[in-house]
């Protein structure tokens, strides 16, 4: 029987999880999945570590089944299918650590209700993020958890970084810029000291390009400012969330367009982004398939948001070495990198285009000023890294 950790990423309508084992030499990817589809019509599918699949199924009459009961089923089946791993702990991605968790935390009552006042600074994420942990505690409540924290990797920027140009008063109160992503970000510092040491060292700008997009400007593998702020709606253009916006605007959708707080909440984190501007889909995918002149606006749209973002960043860090692609679009989508690139022209980055078309490793030429890498995040790892380190004998007791 062998000890493992189970991270999960839960989020409004799925739940993503990995299982990983304890080697001396860290973490070994054993399974990982994803429960899709929840509220509508729930799908499992797990698969191996050779990419066999363990399990695809479908509920009849799944659309009211809620996080909690799939959570039920899925340790179920874990329980069922998986009995040569002792499960010794569950690490989770926790979007909002507030100003006061940068560190991984063992879960415990006081955190869980520490953790509940940021979620109207998370909605999409943050009450899924603590109904996933309340359910395995309700299920399993001698098992450890761990929560690990999107906001934590930004959390030691200077406090130019944070500061919204408000009174002080504000920012001391916890109104600030937090940035999130973090999990994927350290993961890519980690990758890029391990694959590239040099580059790592110096200035970089990684885009995390999924559902949610953001950049993050690293320096020696450290966060200096990330296009995210206090809500994870600040930044890029996103699959429905807006990124960036006048403030103004939502002062006169409330003043003026007669607007509740809840509505705009649901128009600014639902129904805008690539969605909103397409009318089509809020999936990059869907776009690319769409002869919409909609849908075209809407790609050209999150291109120049993300390389206007990625001049400011440069401008953050006084100059640029390199650039990291990452996340579902970042890492799939050579049309969308390629324009950003070529928007970025200026700066001396020049891509390969057969490289890029292959989602290369290194997609710039060799004459290229600036090294631009495409490197697959894998915020599941990252958190079991996490859980083990956060666990009472720390190693998880090796
Ligand atoms: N091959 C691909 N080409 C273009 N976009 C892709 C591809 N694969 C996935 N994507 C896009 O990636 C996005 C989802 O990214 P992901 O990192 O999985 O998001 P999240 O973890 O936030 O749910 C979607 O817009 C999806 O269309
Ligand atoms: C913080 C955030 O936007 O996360 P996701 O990309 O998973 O939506
Ligand atoms: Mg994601």
């Amino acid at each position: 029987m062998s000890r493992a950790i189970v991270s999960l990423n839960a989020g409004s309508s799925s739940i993503k999880f990995a299982l990983f084992t304890l080697d001396a030499d860290g973490p070994r990817h054993a399974a990982a999945g994803k429960l899709e589809g929840i509220g509508i019509a729930p799908r499992l599918v797990a698969r191996d570590a050779e990419g066999t699949v363990l399990v695809d199924r479908n509920w009849t009459n799944g659309a009211g089944l809620t996080h909690e009961v799939l959570l039920h089923d899925l340790f179920t089946w874990a329980g069922d299918h998986l009995p040569e791993h002792e499960i010794i702990a569950i690490g989770h991605r926790v979007v909002h650590g507030g100003m006061w968790f940068a560190r991984p935390l063992l879960v415990d009552d006081a955190l869980l209700a520490a953790l509940d006042a940021l979620c109207p600074l998370a909605p999409l994420h943050q009450p899924h993020n603590l109904a996933a942990i309340r359910a395995i505690r309700a299920l399993a409540p001698a098992l450890p958890q761990v929560a690990c924290f999107d906001t934590a990797f930004h959390h030691d920027r200077a406090d130019t970084a944070t500061r919204f140009a408000l009174p002080r008063a504000l920012h001391d109160k916890g109104i600030r810029r937090y940035g999130f992503h973090g999990l994927s970000y350290e993961y890519i510092a980690r990758t890029l000291q391990e694959i590239d040491p040099e580059l790592a060292g110096g200035r970089v700008i990684v885009a995390h390009l999924g559902n949610g997009a953001s950049l993050c400007a690293m320096h020696d593998g450290k966060s200096v400012d990330t296009t995210m702020g206090f809500t994870a709606l600040d930044g890029l253009m996103m699959g429905t969330r807006c990124g960036a916006i006048d403030p103004g605007v939502v002062l006169h959708l409330q003043t003026q367009e007669g607007m509740s707080a809840v509505d705009v909440e649901a128009l600014l984190y639902n129904r805008s982004g690539l969605l909103g501007v397409s009318g089509v889909s809020s999936d990059m995918r869907a776009l690319h398939k769409s002869d919409d002149p909609c849908a075209a606006e809407a790609i050209d749209l999150f291109t120049w948001r993300a390389a206007r973002e990625a001049a400011a960043l440069v401008g953050a860090l006084g100059g640029l070495d390199g650039l990291v692609f990452t996340a579902g679009i970042g890492e799939n989508d050579p049309t969308v990198r390629a324009v950003i690139c070529e928007r970025l022209g200026w700066l001396g980055i020049a891509i390969d285009p057969s490289a890029n078309a292959c989602d290369a490793p290194i997609i710039s030429t060799a004459d290229s000023r600036i090294t631009v890498r495409v490197i697959p995040t894998d915020e599941e790892r990252m958190i079991a890294i996490h859980t083990i380190g956060a666990l009472p004998t720390a190693g998880g007791g090796q």
